[in-house]
């Protein structure tokens, strides 16, 4: 039976991250008895009506699995997870959804649409048609719910998008009031949006892996029973939200035991967590994949990735940080303890997606606040960003793009096709002897579409990058 609380949040997303999170979280909540809200479920594109099928026909139940270490005990937990009161296609049962904007006891929007989906597209809004765009159909949920309550100040609701972006909170509530100038809707509702409503800045961290394909079957036959929702996670997670602590008296999070901070300034929450965890995770993945290896695991037990990885965190990305050292040390600590999970099966190829612009934003101001700092250029960053280019040596294979690892290995690099092609092109002009190494990581480094910068004006770095091209070419 679907869960029988009153609805207190739209969930934005069906996706495992946010199934391994923020309803594992409420669920929590429920457990202690300090919620008491169900949650609606939607998928934030055509194209995820698979999972909300599913979910209907599970009564919205599915199962999760919590694995790792914490505090140093084995945690191996499985459990189902009863928060869903409805799964609604949006696209297929859009009056439903828009129905949903009348429930007096709803709250919260939460979302996880990917870095692609929080973004502003101009599109019209034509009666009974849905809106294919999340902040565009955001708009009109909040639209319907200021005409139905007549623009009542305690009927607005609090927005806590998940996406991994820089004060996502901000970006949506600038998408909304956008498409509200776009429609031509009334200046009060713009006014309601702006002072009655809540958009709050977060940072998400936890891995969570998913469906574990490998293992699947034979858990199903212990169980006895098949689940094709079924998804898994570490025990770590943390929330740090931008917001009053009084907040929790409404989200009962941090009251429920929960690693949730409500804090006044996210930015240190989020330089750490992106220039630690992802910049590591950035770092590993080019090179790992190169060297023939294929998940998080394997780098961490390979003794020279090992060293590579420890030294890469506590002599090149901690003292570019302007935090204390001993509290990041610990932090990065942290952090390699949980890529050393057994249980995770964090794929290198999963990571590598997007290269380009994670590095741009998880490991390039790492070298640019270290060159800064000491006026040299950090090593192992810079083989790292060697690797990327030499990552980037692919040919196009029915429509992939395939690489060559060092034993010949081929793997696939999934990457806005404008990049990948850029990449390509000056490979081929490499091999075909039109250019040298020298000038291939010059034209390479002077995209500024990719960097954001001319990065030539690091003098040093285009021959230590020939260096480190040179030996991985042999
Ligand atoms: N899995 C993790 O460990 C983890 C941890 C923290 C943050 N995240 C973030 O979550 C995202 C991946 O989510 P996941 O792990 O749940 O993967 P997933 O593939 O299970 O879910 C992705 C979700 O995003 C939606 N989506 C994808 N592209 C979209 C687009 N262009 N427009 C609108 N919606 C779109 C999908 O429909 C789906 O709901 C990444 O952006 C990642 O940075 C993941
Ligand atoms: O999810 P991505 O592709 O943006 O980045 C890959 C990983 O770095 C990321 O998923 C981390 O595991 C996660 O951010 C941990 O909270």
């Amino acid at each position: 039976m679907m869960q029988h609380y009153p609805v207190k949040v739209l969930q934005i997303g069906e996706g495992n991250f946010l199934r391994g999170f923020f309803d594992w979280m409420i669920s929590e909540c429920n457990k202690q008895g300090h919620f008491q809200g169900s949650i609606v479920v939607t998928q934030p594109r055509p194209t995820g009506k698979g999972k909300i099928e599913k979910l209907k026909q599970q009564d919205g139940l599915y199962t999760l699995m919590i694995r790792g270490f914490k505090n140093g005990e084995k945690v191996d937990n499985k459990e189902i997870i009863s928060v869903f009161s409805k799964a609604i296609d949006p696209y297929e049962e859009w009056d439903e959804f828009l129905a949903l904007s009348q429930n007096p006891t709803l709250e919260f929007v939460v979302s996880n649409t990917t870095e692609a989906g929080l973004k502003y597209q101009p599109i019209p809004w034509e009666e009974g048609v849905p809106i294919e765009s999340f902040p565009g159909r955001l708009t009109a949920f909040l639209y319907q719910r200021y005409l139905f309550f007549n623009g009542e100040t305690e009927k607005g609701l609090i927005m806590l998008p998940c996406e991994l972006l820089e004060r996502n909170g901000d970006m949506l509530k600038q998408c909304v009031l956008q498409h509200s100038r776009d429609w031509e809707l009334p200046k009060s509702f713009m006014d309601w949006v702006d002072q009655n409503n809540l958009f709050l800045n977060s940072l998400v961290d936890r891995i969570v892996t998913g469906f574990p394909a490998k293992e699947a079957e034979e858990l199903f036959a212990s169980w006895e029973y098949e689940d094709s929702l079924l998804n898994t996670a570490e025990p770590y997670h943390l929330w740090a939200i931008e917001g009053d602590p009084s907040f929790d008296q409404r989200l009962p999070l941090k009251q429920s035991g929960l690693n949730v901070h409500w804090v006044k300034d996210l930015v240190p929450y989020q330089m750490r967590k992106v220039r630690i965890l992802n910049g590591s995770h950035t770092l590993m993945a080019p090179l790992g994949i190169l060297s023939g290896l294929e998940e998080v695991k394997q780098v961490i037990d390979h003794p020279d990735f090992n060293r590579f990885l420890r030294q890469a965190i506590k002599e090149e990305i901690i003292p570019s940080l302007p935090f204390d050292r001993n509290e990041m040390i610990k932090y990065g600590e942290s952090v390699m303890e949980r890529f050393m999970n057994p249980f995770v099966h964090h794929r290198l190829a999963d990571i590598s997606l997007n290269s380009v612009s994670k590095f741009k934003v998880r490991l390039l101001p790492t070298l640019e606040d270290y060159f800064e700092k000491k006026d040299r250029l950090p090593v192992c960053v810079v083989r790292a960003f060697a690797g990327l280019i030499r990552f980037y040596k692919v040919q196009k294979v029915k429509g992939n793009y395939v690489g060559e690892s060092f034993g010949g290995k081929e793997y696939v690099v999934k990457d806005d096709v404008k990049t990948i092609e850029f990449f390509k092109e000056q490979w081929l002009r490499y091999e075909a002897e039109e250019i040298s190494l020298k000038q291939l990581v010059e034209t390479l480094l002077g995209n500024q579409h990719l960097w954001g910068k001319d990065l030539n004006k690091f003098s040093a770095l285009v021959d230590e990058l020939c260096y480190h091209l040179e030996v991985m070419l042999r």
